[in-house]
């Protein structure tokens, strides 16, 4: 079996995939930094022994190689993948393709695995896909589908990654309000048009900014493609945020006469992008 380990600045995520049945975890694992010890008791109850692990890590070489000694007490070597210029059926944009969170990129290779949510509509053209992840940061990434050939299934949609925003996430804008200020609280409140008390304005001040970030990619998508995209939501800090995003993508597209569409959650694109990386590198590795 291989481990899947997507290590994010707040927390790192834990999970695996058998390249012989394709068989996922069941529950995926979490840990803040400082609980990295209980990673190793979790690898004590996997089911099956880990071979090898693969990984994305975007929160420095200190956490990186506190997860590979841990690991290698099991035998098991870690493998770090990073942005490329092209990985399965995705092309990134970028202009270092290297430099690209590789969190970010791993979760659009995730979210370019599934079935294209549209396709049912053989005739038309599938919308572009944004993935929101509002995590330490808040990342807000855009696939465009390139059309090739007979796409009816995923295998055969190719996509190109565009580009994509990276703000601070609700909770680091909130600490920063909080640190920065000399009369702004830690805001812990509901969110609403018009905050009638501090903690409210926060609240809803942060989660304003994080739906009009969500809103500009949607409407950009719109304008460039010609197509209304279908959006996406991962990470932690979703529930400060999904009640305004809902609420103003969802006007919008009463407002420009558009279908309303609901926000697919994704619980762990980037370990499903892993695991589908994971199975193509063991299938090369069979054939070799
Ligand atoms: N138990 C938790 N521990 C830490 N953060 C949590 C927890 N539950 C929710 N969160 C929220 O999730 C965010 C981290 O989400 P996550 O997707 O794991 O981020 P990252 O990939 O940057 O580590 C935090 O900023 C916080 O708002
Ligand atoms: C944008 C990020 C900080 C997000 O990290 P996260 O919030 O998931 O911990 C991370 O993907 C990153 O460090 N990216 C490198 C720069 C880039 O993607 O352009």
């Amino acid at each position: 079996m291989i481990i899947l380990i997507d290590a994010g600045n707040t927390r790192i995520k834990a999970g695996w995939v058998n390249p012989d049945t394709c068989e996922r975890e069941l529950t995926v694992v979490a840990f803040q930094h400082a609980d990295l010890d209980q990673l190793a008791h979790w690898v004590g109850t996997l089911p099956l022994p880990p071979t090898s692990a693969l990984g994305v890590n975007v929160a420095g070489p200190t956490v990186a190689a506190a997860i590979e000694k841990i690991l290698s007490k099991h035998n098991c070597s870690t493998e770090w993948v990073t942005g490329e210029p092209q990985t399965l059926n995705v092309t990134n944009a970028y202009a270092n393709p290297e430099l690209l969170g590789s969190d970010r990129w791993l979760a659009l290779l995730g979210l370019a695995q599934r079935p294209h949510p549209k396709l049912e509509h053989a005739d038309t053209t599938p919308c572009p896909l944004i993935l929101a992840g509002f995590g330490t940061a808040t990342t807000i990434d855009t696939l465009v589908v390139k059309k090739a050939g007979d796409e009816t299934q995923a295998d055969n949609l190719h996509y190109q990654f565009p580009g994509g925003l990276i703000l601070p996430g609700p909770a680091l804008m909130r600490t920063a309000l909080a640190e920065n200020t000399a009369h702004l609280p830690d805001a812990n409140s509901n969110t609403t048009i018009y905050p009638t008390h501090t903690h409210q304005s926060i609240a809803s001040g942060i989660a304003a900014a994080q739906a009009g970030a969500v809103l500009r990619q949607w409407l950009a998508a719109l304008e460039y493609y010609g197509l209304a995209p279908q959006v996406f939501a991962t990470g932690g800090g979703w529930p400060l945020v999904k009640e305004e995003v809902i609420r103003l993508l969802h006007f919008t597209q009463g407002r420009l006469d558009l279908p309303t569409t609901p926000i697919e959650w994704l619980p762990t694109p980037a370990l499903d992008g892993l695991a589908a990386l994971a199975l193509q590198l063991q299938q090369s590795k069979n054939l070799n």
